[in-house]
């Protein structure tokens, strides 16, 4: 009976997202289907409207699904046209102003216009992992695996992130994976790791980012024992900065880590990873699984285990042995993670700043805070903060760190951050740093790497088979993969980066940038051509009877 309703009510909604309409009835037997047109006469046209109740989960799933595909697409390809129609206007503003024959004006105009069509049928292009040729494995998490590629078209070295999706769904990280997603894509900073694209198959979703060859915090952390006061400085004020940049978008990380903060080319730190936190079993516990927290409980056992008596120097290499095998593990650390969190309280943006303050004690002291041999020991540690938070003499912390790793580690009303990062960033610890030019300053390392495909400052992996590599699925059209049931969950995770465009890349232009007002009033051609360049990379165009040629990396704009 409710099944029978609902068909033959149908499903419609009406989106108004750019102007544009849309109703989407879902399929009803024609005899059905005249009946409905009948009722909704008799009701004055208002059958369209949904009867909210009488639709079964499923089907609405499969409205919200379709809806948010459709937005989707017609947003996207309402901004392509008003970015094709700007093109074209700064490319004829620039010629109006330049020195070139009507000729070439008209050769250039041409030339726009036809990689513009390229241009549309790149977007179309349905992009899958056959596009990339797989390289080495440079990090394994517990939904999949990373891995540097290079696409096959255009030669371009990324990151490949590839996430099993049933493991997904069994943990119920189907929102997290999405918030990534949506994150990596909204926010465009300097401090986050770039998206260029994601697409999925039917057992996998991927994201293709840029390859950050510098390695990740965990590993650098590892080769130096402990960092000195000013190198702690240049990168927990990059990770302020990174954490801020999120917030600033409502996002919360809370899964905050040295494995989570990558290094560029050039040594400067970007945050990586979001939404795709693996919770320690513990989270799913309630309060009173965190007793026995108490000083004296806990030193009980790590009595029992010698953990007690360690020196600093032993604590750290015990620490350090551990380390790869609780970063790999299915439950990963717990040792950043805030104790909010951990208790399930409700928590907000706070949470980073803690986790924030239990990276700059590791950086300072050699391990965590709150480290012992046992994961679930540590979030009892976590939860119990003011019992088991010590600061070694022999680490010799300054009082200012000592203040402002007090300052992060403590309950949440009184977290330094609360009130936005500009508290963190005006403590007396951060004296002399300069916030606005922090990342065009050298970094405190600057990580050794001999070539694009360099791996050097990774991990080796096997190339076990764990996750295997499959075909992607059949190309038939994207309505009958979208309402297939296993990839509703993931509707809309497809993604292609066309704008991010770093003009510091073509050749010429950063430094036409840096010297203000060094860019001459007519344009050259080379100039034209310049402009063009950023529109169209890796290009050659013959003009006024010259060749130019030139081969820019933007590769979210691709072999155009
Ligand atoms: N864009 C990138 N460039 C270089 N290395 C990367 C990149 N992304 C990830 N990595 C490497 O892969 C490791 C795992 O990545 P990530 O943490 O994103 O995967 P995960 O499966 O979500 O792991 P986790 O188990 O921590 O959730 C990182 O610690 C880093 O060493």
């Amino acid at each position: 009976m409710e099944k029978e309703k609902e068909i033959r009510r149908g499903v419609g909604f009406r989106s108004y997202s750019q102007g544009i309409r849309i109703s989407l009835r879902l399929r009803r037997s024609p005899a059905v289907e005249a009946a409905e047109e009948e009722e909704e006469e008799e009701e004055g046209n208002q059958g369209a409207e949904l009867d909210e109740e009488a639709l079964s989960n499923v089907t609405k799933q499969k409205v919200s699904a379709a809806k948010q595909y459709i937005e989707n697409h017609y947003k996207e390809q309402m901004k392509n046209l008003q970015d094709r129609k700007e093109r074209r206007m700064v490319l004829e503003k620039k010629l109006a102003d330049a020195d070139v024959s009507e000729e070439d004006q008209n050769n250039l105009l041409k030339f726009l216009e036809k990689k513009e069509t390229e241009y549309m049928r790149l977007q179309r292009h349905k992009m899958g992992v056959d596009d990339f040729e797989l390289l080495t494995i440079i990090g394994k998490g517990a939904f999949g695996e990373v891995r540097i590629c290079r696409e096959k078209t255009s030669g371009q070295v990324y990151a490949m992130k590839k996430l099993t999706k049933s493991e997904m769904l069994r943990r119920g990280q189907v929102e997290h994976v999405k918030a990534e997603r949506n994150l990596l894509a909204e926010v465009d900073s300097n401090c986050i790791v770039k998206l260029y694209f994601s697409f999925q198959d039917d057992e996998f979703l991927y994201l293709i980012m840029e390859y950050l060859p510098g390695g990740d915090m965990m590993t650098l952390l590892m080769r130096k024992d402990i960092l000195t006061d000013d190198e702690a400085r240049f990168y927990v004020a990059e990770t302020v900065l990174a954490i801020e940049s999120i917030h600033v978008h409502n996002y919360i990380h809370r899964d905050i880590k040295p494995d989570n903060l990558l290094l560029d080319r050039y040594g400067h730190l970007r945050l990586s990873d979001f939404g795709l936190c693996k919770p320690l079993d513990c989270s799913t516990l309630e309060e009173q699984d965190f007793s026995g927290g108490s000083a004296s409980e806990i030193s009980e056992s790590e009595e029992r285990s010698g953990a007690s008596k360690r020196t600093q120097q032993e604590q750290l290499e015990h620490w350090q042995k551990n380390r790869r095998m609780l970063a790999f593990s299915t439950v990963g650390t717990p040792d950043y993670i805030a104790p909010e969190v951990l208790l399930k309280k409700g928590y907000g943006m706070e949470c980073d700043w803690w986790s924030l303050g239990a990276i700059m004690f590791e950086m300072l002291v050699g391990y965590p805070p709150f480290y012992s041999d046992d994961p679930m020991a540590t979030c009892r540690k976590i939860v119990n903060w003011k019992n088991h938070l010590k600061f070694p003499e022999e680490a010799m912390l300054s009082p200012d760190a000592k203040d402002l790793i007090s300052k992060l580690l403590c309950n949440v009303n009184q977290r330094l951050g609360s009130n936005g990062a500009g508290e963190i960033k005006a403590h007396p610890w951060f004296q002399g740093v300069d916030w606005d030019r922090i990342y065009q300053m050298d970094a405190a390392f600057i990580p050794e790497v001999n070539d694009e495909l360099d791996t050097q400052n990774f991990e080796k992996f096997d190339e076990s088979d764990d996750t295997p590599d499959r075909k992607p699925s059949s190309k038939s059209g994207p309505w009958r993969k979208m309402l297939s049931s296993k990839d509703l969950n993931f509707v809309g995770y497809t993604y292609k980066n066309f704008e991010i465009v770093n003009d510091c890349q073509v050749p010429g232009m950063a430094e036409l940038k840096k010297k203000k007002g060094a860019q001459p009033k007519r344009p050259s051609v080379k100039t034209l051509f310049g402009t063009l360049a950023i529109l169209f990379p890796n290009y050659t165009a013959y003009i006024g009877g010259h060749s130019f040629s030139i081969q820019v990396n933007i590769p979210h704009c691709h072999f155009i």
